[in-house]
């Protein structure tokens, strides 16, 4: 492109900046200044931080200008708890270790792993009883962690931990964004309750991954799972990952991967209360292609009706709603120069509901999919570029997979009057969403409830 324009965020106080605004609206506040400028300039404690809006800008920040930029501040701090993994390791080692692990995710690969997460969805999915409320987001977070877990460490007993690091997930995450906004850094090593608990969680997870790591090469390995894969991977000079790289890629894969599909698989289940004809329809798609029988990953391919309504999901409610960049060299980006240390702001959530791009953006529509319209760059719930989720494919067919499980069984309505409100955390997830769930024959009889909500933004 060839000129942006930089604007700055409007009432902007002395010292905090805009900071207040940002952290009390999040994404609802990102989305009003993006109507404002290709980059927006917002203060926060003092410092610039510079909001990418457009999407030509952003594809350049992440692909051709990647090396220009490092992951900014927030990383280091989630640092501290991934440690040297592929999501935090420093640009000069990224190369290396995304080379070691990208066949872990080839296809063949990913066919195993979708083995692994039909059968333990089948098992998750039918443990729950007529009648039963589930709190939707945390009870997906212990299930997708659980199925995370079996996929990496199957044949372990790891599974069943996995649900207490479920539980231990949130606090760990509070306690990174916490650290992250924290003015300054000394106070994060302070011998306060939240920074104990923080580090408490840090420890009973790393320390239980470790266990499992040390399980798994001494006992040999299956090579279906994810943790074989990874014990085999070896760079060019034929080094494999050291013991704590292993820990620090687990745990990558159980954070990364738990909770942006937790906060996907709600949304879709929202998304369907709110349009009981198209659950209706996914449905009679899965009755008439499985004819009853568990879902498999080679019956993916014909639930398109699901397929769409996952890829409207992504759209609507992208769960990584905000990324950060800083430079490392000079950039200059729409003929604008930036000098090494400055931060980076973007939002993929925001760019998914530019009506410019997606008519209607607040609607869930997944036919918009039949014949997608959008400009490229601005659909990238994965992100793009060297940094782009490793897990983009294996988490599509994993999520496809539980949801046509739970969609095959179950029907379900909200339960309590409560609002639903979206929370823009470490992702964006539904709070206060409670279903009561239903066998889906039982519900044919009583199709017609009115059962829609009112939007959630
Ligand atoms: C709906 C599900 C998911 C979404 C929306 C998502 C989104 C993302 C995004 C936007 C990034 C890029 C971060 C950046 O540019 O700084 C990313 C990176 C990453 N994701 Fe995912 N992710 C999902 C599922 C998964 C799963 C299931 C796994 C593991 C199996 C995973 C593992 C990773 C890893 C390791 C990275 C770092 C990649 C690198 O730097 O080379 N993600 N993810």
């Amino acid at each position: 492109m060839a000129h942006a324009t930089v604007v700055k965020a409007p009432n902007r106080l002395p010292v905090l900046g805009n900071a207040l605004a940002l952290a009390k609206g999040r994404l609802n506040y990102l989305e009003t200044l993006a109507p404002l400028g290709d980059i927006v300039e917002i203060g926060v404690g003092g410092q610039p931080y510079y909001l990418i809006n457009n999407p030509d800008l952003l594809h350049q920040v992440l692909t051709a200008d990647s090396d220009k930029f490092d992951k900014g501040r927030f990383f280091e701090h989630v640092k501290l708890f991934l440690g040297n993994g592929l999501m935090t390791c420093a640009k000069a080692e990224h190369r290396r270790q995304r080379r070691m692990i990208q066949p872990a995710f080839s296809q063949a690969a990913l066919r195993q792993y979708a083995a692994i997460v039909a059968e333990g969805a089948e098992q998750q999915v039918g443990r729950y009883a007529e009648g039963q409320v589930l709190e939707l987001y945390p009870e997906l977070q212990r299930l997708t962690m659980v199925l995370m877990s079996k996929t990496i460490f199957s044949g372990d007993d790891f599974d069943e931990v996995s649900v207490s690091l479920a539980d231990l997930l949130p606090e760990f995450l509070k306690g990174i964004l916490r650290q992250t906004l924290m003015p300054a850094d000394f106070l994060n090593k302070l011998p306060l309750p939240a920074n104990i608990r923080f580090q408490r969680a840090r420890t009973t997870i790393r320390g239980a991954v470790g266990a499992a790591v040390t399980r798994h090469l001494d006992t040999g390995q299956n090579s279906t799972d994810l943790m074989s894969q990874l014990i085999a991977a070896r760079d060019e000079h034929g080094a494999g990952l050291s013991h704590e790289l292993l820990v620090d890629q687990v745990v990558t894969f159980l954070m990364a991967g738990s909770e942006t599909s937790a906060s996907t698989m709600s949304w879709f289940l929202y998304a369907m209360i709110n349009a009981p004809e198209l659950e209706q329809e996914i449905a009679e798609e899965l009755a008439e292609v499985l004819q009853g029988r568990p879902p498999t990953v080679a019956d993916l391919p014909r639930l398109g009706k699901l397929n769409r309504a996952l890829m409207e999901t992504l759209r609507l409610y992208c769960p990584v709603w905000f990324q950060t960049r800083r430079t490392i060299t000079p950039v200059t980006l729409g003929g604008v120069e930036f000098p090494v240390g400055r931060n980076f702001l973007y939002s993929f959530a925001a760019m998914h509901r530019d009506p410019a791009a997606f008519p209607d953006p607040l609607e869930f529509r997944p036919d918009r999919w039949l014949r997608p319209t959008h400009p490229r760059n601005v659909f990238i719930p994965f992100g793009s570029g060297a940094r782009k989720c490793i897990g983009d494919n294996f988490s599509m067919l994993s999520n496809a997979l539980v949801l046509a499980s739970f969609l095959q069984r179950w029907t379900f309505s909200r339960e309590g009057g409560q609002e639903v409100k979206a929370f823009a955390g470490a992702v964006l997830h539904p709070q206060g969403l409670r279903l009561r769930l239903s066998s889906r024959q039982a519900a044919y009889a009583v199709a017609g409830q009115p059962r829609r909500p009112g939007p959630v933004r």
